[in-house]
């Protein structure tokens, strides 16, 4: 493909992007690779490029732009190499007209940007690096390392590797055989955070396909060694659990699907009787635009306030299934008050009989009783993540 063939091709795809992310449509991931594998015409280098243009336009628009073109230009008028390809060569973009409006730069959509004063916004959207988790129930760091052959110790999870640039780790013997998983060090930290034991009976209230739900299960030396329960209303999700407890050699999890709704009929018989709740709840993600920056398109007040009923729903849920002496660990991918310390704060008022601990001595800050994560200052993804422990 010529070079002025990439932007168009890269125009083409952010039309799709932007209109997915107003009508709740695919994710940018799966838009781009469904695109190419259409245009098999499209050689590596084509595709490499075509990508980096892509998420270059699309973390340089805080709000969703008019139109892939209008994305473009406003890249373009940063970049003379290429505004230069605007010539109407064939299959390349047209020239820019007279009076043409290019989309305006900026980091958020301004409603998010006033709710954001306290993190890095610019360091929201850069460039994430590879996070393993090593799994100490097949090997250990050193060994995972040397079968790499690539990576360095992550500064604060004690099983983490970072591997910057990255690489594809999926097709490597080491991922086949289980020994290490795609996981950011704040997830980690967040499972660390559970201090889960052999012995104890843990829920994972969302466990989705069970990233954390493994965490948990390496840190209780296998999950025979007590109860392990996770949970998910997603049932293509909870599904994905299988396979990947028995790679990593932590079978005997227990799955629950619960109904949206009717979750605490589905966990009636585990009634106060968790040592400890993972409350990973579904949020806006804001903590992961490194990896999804047009996700800050798709946000709207009202999606946030549906998102902020669900957290509150669940943490009191989780409240009825602790065990006095248990406890919760709260946690999102996000930096927004309103989905951490005001929920926080909510949850306190409602339940006097839990108290708030630091979930870990470092890295973080402190925000509202819990601990704010962020790429900025802890290089992890955003995340705010509680500690809420039952008295006895
Ligand atoms: C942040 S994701 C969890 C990610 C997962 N813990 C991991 O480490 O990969 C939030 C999950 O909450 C689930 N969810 C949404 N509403 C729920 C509910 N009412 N009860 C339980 N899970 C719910 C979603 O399906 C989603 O899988």
């Amino acid at each position: 493909m010529t070079p002025a063939a990439r932007v168009e091709a890269a125009i083409q795809l952010l039309d799709l992007i932007i209109a997915a992310a107003r009508d709740q449509g695919p994710a940018a991931d799966t838009i781009i690779a469904g695109w190419l594998k259409a245009r098999r015409y499209a050689g590596s280098q084509d595709r490499r490029a075509i990508r980096a243009l892509v998420y270059d336009a699309v973390r340089l628009c805080g709000e969703r732009p008019e139109s892939g073109r209008a994305a473009m230009l406003a890249l373009a008028d940063m970049r003379p190499d290429l505004a230069a390809l605007f010539d109407g060569s064939p299959h390349g973009p047209a020239p820019v007209a007279a009076g043409e409006a290019a989309a305006a730069p900026g980091l958020a959509p301004a409603w998010l940007e006033a709710m954001l004063g306290h993190v890095d916004i610019a360091a929201l959207l850069g460039r994430a690096p590879l996070d393993l988790r090593v799994n100490r129930l097949k090997t250990d760091r050193a060994a995972a390392m040397r079968a790499l052959g690539a990576g360095q110790p992550t500064p604060f999870a004690p099983d983490g590797l970072r591997i910057d640039p990255p690489i594809a780790v999926e097709a490597h013997p080491a991922f086949r055989d289980g020994w290490i998983e795609v996981q950011d060090e704040g997830s980690q930290l967040i499972a660390l955070a559970c201090a889960a034991r052999a012995g104890q009976t843990v829920i994972d209230l969302c466990a989705g396909a069970g990233g954390k739900t493994l965490a948990l299960a390496a840190d209780m030396g296998g999950p025979s060694s007590g109860r392990l329960i996770a949970c998910d209303t997603d049932r293509a999700r909870l599904s994905r659990l299988a396979p990947r407890a028995i790679r990593a050699g932590a079978g005997g999890i227990e799955t629950r699907l619960l109904g949206g709704g009717r979750e605490a009929e589905a966990l009636g018989d585990l009634a106060a009787g968790a040592d400890i709740v993972l409350i990973d709840a579904p949020c806006s993600g804001v903590g992961t635009w490194r990896r999804n920056p047009e996700a800050r398109w798709r946000l709207t007040p009202q999606r946030l306030a549906r998102l902020a009923d669900i957290q509150a729903r669940l943490l009191d849920l989780g409240a009825a299934l602790v065990r006095p002496g248990g406890a919760i660990v709260y946690a999102v991918c996000s930096v927004l008050d309103a989905e951490g310390a005001d929920q926080l704060a909510g949850f306190c008022a409602r339940h006097p009989d839990f108290a708030v601990k630091r979930p870990f001595i470092a890295p973080g800050e402190d925000r509202g009783g819990g601990v704010l994560l962020s790429p900025g200052r802890d290089g992890t993804d955003g995340f705010f993540v509680a500690r809420l422990e039952r008295a006895c």
